[in-house]
């Protein structure tokens, strides 16, 4: 294949490219595909990946920071002034930031919830222009249900308007049921007025209730298992997998460990400058993109000023842990988790009953049921309450650290520069606490936090009311990013775009980002479907292109 001149490259077999990779392949006939991919097989390396009980070992307990199948980045510490004490300064950790370097991305390292968020998301990234109109929400669930293969046993009317059943991304219910603990969380949360809600991804957001999980057959339904290899079975199809009888490709290949990089000429400083880059096809001749170290664009050779970097958007969470009665976990193969999306106290009070049933949320907070282990405790079984602050309003950047591409990039997460953002998850951590209180928690369970009391000692113990100011430091001190997204913001050029409304860099045609850097807003749920599901749009627009120049 490398001596044919493929149709289209695709960088990196993560979430979106292996869509993007399996759409374009089905759709357009006798397209040539080359994805570039860093990381190896998701098979090969580590045959955890694919057994979903063992996420909180492999990922969340930064199993994953220590293997080969992630980058290994650290967002940097930063300093900023206190929200709660304006004369006081804090300091935000830097905080492990997982990015998936394996078939499939980082939905092969991912928790497999299933979500999309609210549908105002989506109609403000249409709002930005007429042109815009493409990402409205109706669109959009055009796209989310055409991926979805959803396994809801005799899904209701209501059910099916939301959602899709003949695409190739499973998606599912629990199978094994809930814990009973998980059945007392549910109850506990109701206990205080939060309603039930049977669907996330329907007609409103908020309420507790069970996620549904991209899990086929006991196993992680990653897009490279779903889209990527789907993809692949092409070529094990084909006759003769290398060439059809006009001596073209009729493939998809993936070359892995393939990390690209390429070298350009800085010809003033008179030295070469390595950025990551592509070599692309325009009107019959090469031309080379490259975003260099200061996140500007070098196009053909000119250096167009476009934010590459800027508008870091992602869902800081912060985690509280709570230890049960022993063996109230006994099953790992049981994948349920909790989960209670609420509308947060922007001056930090504990929720109210309104904002359990306003129809925007801001905070989605992910319960599982697990076995930890702490120092000072032991393995344990009990429950992790981890809010995410799913509208936040602090943005971010990031560049990279050097001109040698193999140098970690810099990430500046900027979490809570806001005010508003620090106190709607102090409302949330206060609300989880409030929760863990409940029966049957309390009392069948004997449910006690400890999270907090392992980290700061006496201050905080046996329920005593934490302050503002301490709650400011338990925020800082405990930062997670798992959906990070937004550097390469669709948008027009004049509001910081680096892409227009069909994804095509500013300044060149045939050069596309397709992932979740697009995002202009990030939206309101976990981000994996959303990355997905611009795939999809993606490739509609590119095979609209590519029919109509063939
Ligand atoms: C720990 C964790 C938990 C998460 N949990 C959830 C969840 O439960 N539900 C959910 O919906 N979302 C979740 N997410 C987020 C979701 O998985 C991501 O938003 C989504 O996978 C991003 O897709 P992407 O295509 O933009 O990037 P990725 O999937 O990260 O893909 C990028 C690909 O490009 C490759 N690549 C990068 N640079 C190069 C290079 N120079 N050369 C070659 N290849 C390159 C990478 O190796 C990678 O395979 C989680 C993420 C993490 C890290």
């Amino acid at each position: 294949m490398s001596k044919v001149q493929e149709d289209a490259k695709i960088l990196g077999a993560g979430s979106a490219g292996c869509v993007l990779a399996r759409e374009l392949i089905h759709c357009i006939p006798n397209i040539n595909i080359l994805v570039l991919e860093a990381g190896s097989p998701d098979a090969s390396t580590n045959g955890l990946i694919n057994l979903p009980c063992t996420f909180f070992k492999t990922s969340f307990q930064l199993g994953a920071q220590l293997s080969d199948n992630d980058w290994g980045y650290v967002s940097q510490e930063q300093k900023m002034q206190s929200s709660v004490n304006l004369t006081k300064e804090v300091v935000k950790k830097g905080s492990p930031y997982i990015r998936g370097k394996v078939w499939g991305g980082s939905s092969s390292l991912n928790a497999m919830v299933y979500m999309r968020g609210q549908a105002k998301v989506y109609n403000d990234w249409a709002a930005q222009g007429p042109e815009y109109k493409i990402w409205d929400w109706n669109n959009c669930l055009e796209a989310f249900k055409a991926l979805e293969n959803n396994s809801r046993k005799e899904p209701d009317e209501n059910f099916k308007k939301f959602h899709g059943f003949n695409g190739l991304l499973h998606v599912r219910d629990s199978q094994n049921g809930l814990y009973k603990i998980e059945s007392g969380l549910i109850d506990a949360a109701k206990n205080l007025g939060i309603p039930y809600n049977d669907d996330f991804n329907g007609e409103r957001q908020n309420g507790v209730g069970i996620y549904q999980f991209t899990i086929k057959d006991g196993r992680r339904c990653s897009l490279a298992e779903s889209y990527l290899k789907d993809a692949l079975k092409k070529v094990e199809l084909h006759p003769d997998p290398k060439y059809d009888s006009l001596g073209k490709v009729v493939a998809v290949e993936v070359r892995s460990f393939a990390h690209v990089i390429n070298i350009i000429w800085d010809e003033k400083n008179k030295k070469e400058n390595i950025a990551i880059g592509v070599r692309y096809f325009c009107n019959g001749t090469v031309r080379e993109a490259f975003i260099a170290p200061k996140g500007e664009v070098i196009l053909c050779g000119v250096r167009k000023e476009l934010p590459v970097g800027r508008n870091l958007l992602d869902h800081p969470g912060a985690c509280i842990v709570a230890k049960s009665t022993p063996n109230t976990i006994h099953d790992w193969s049981n994948d349920c988790e909790i989960g209670i999306i609420h509308k947060a106290n922007v001056e930090g009070k504990i929720p109210c009953k309104d904002d359990f049933f306003d129809e925007s949320p801001d905070i989605q907070i992910i319960d599982p049921a697990i076995e930890l282990y702490r120092k000072k405790h032991n393995k344990f079984d009990g429950l992790i309450m981890m809010p995410l602050l799913n509208i936040p309003s602090s943005v971010g950047y990031l560049e990279l650290g050097s001109n040698n591409p193999f140098d970690q990039p810099k990430i500046y997460f900027n979490f809570y520069e806001r005010p508003n953002d620090l106190y709607r998850m102090i409302s949330s951590l206060k609300l989880c606490r409030e929760i863990l209180k409940q029966p049957p928690l309390s009392t069948i369970y004997d449910v006690k936090e400890i999270g907090i009391n392992d980290e700061f000692g006496q201050w905080c113990t046996n329920g005593n009311d934490m302050s503002d100011e301490d709650w400011e430091k338990f925020i800082m001190s405990k930062i997670t990013s798992f959906h990070s997204c937004g550097t390469v913001k669709m948008a027009p050029e004049s509001q910081e775009g680096v892409v227009n409304h069909r994804l095509q860099v500013y300044g060149t045609k045939n050069l596309r980002v397709v992932d979740a850097s697009i995002f202009p807003y990030i939206p309101s749920g976990n981000t994996n479907a959303p990355t997905a599901m611009v795939a999809w749009r993606a490739s509609r627009l590119i095979i609209e292109d590519f029919m109509g120049k063939c």
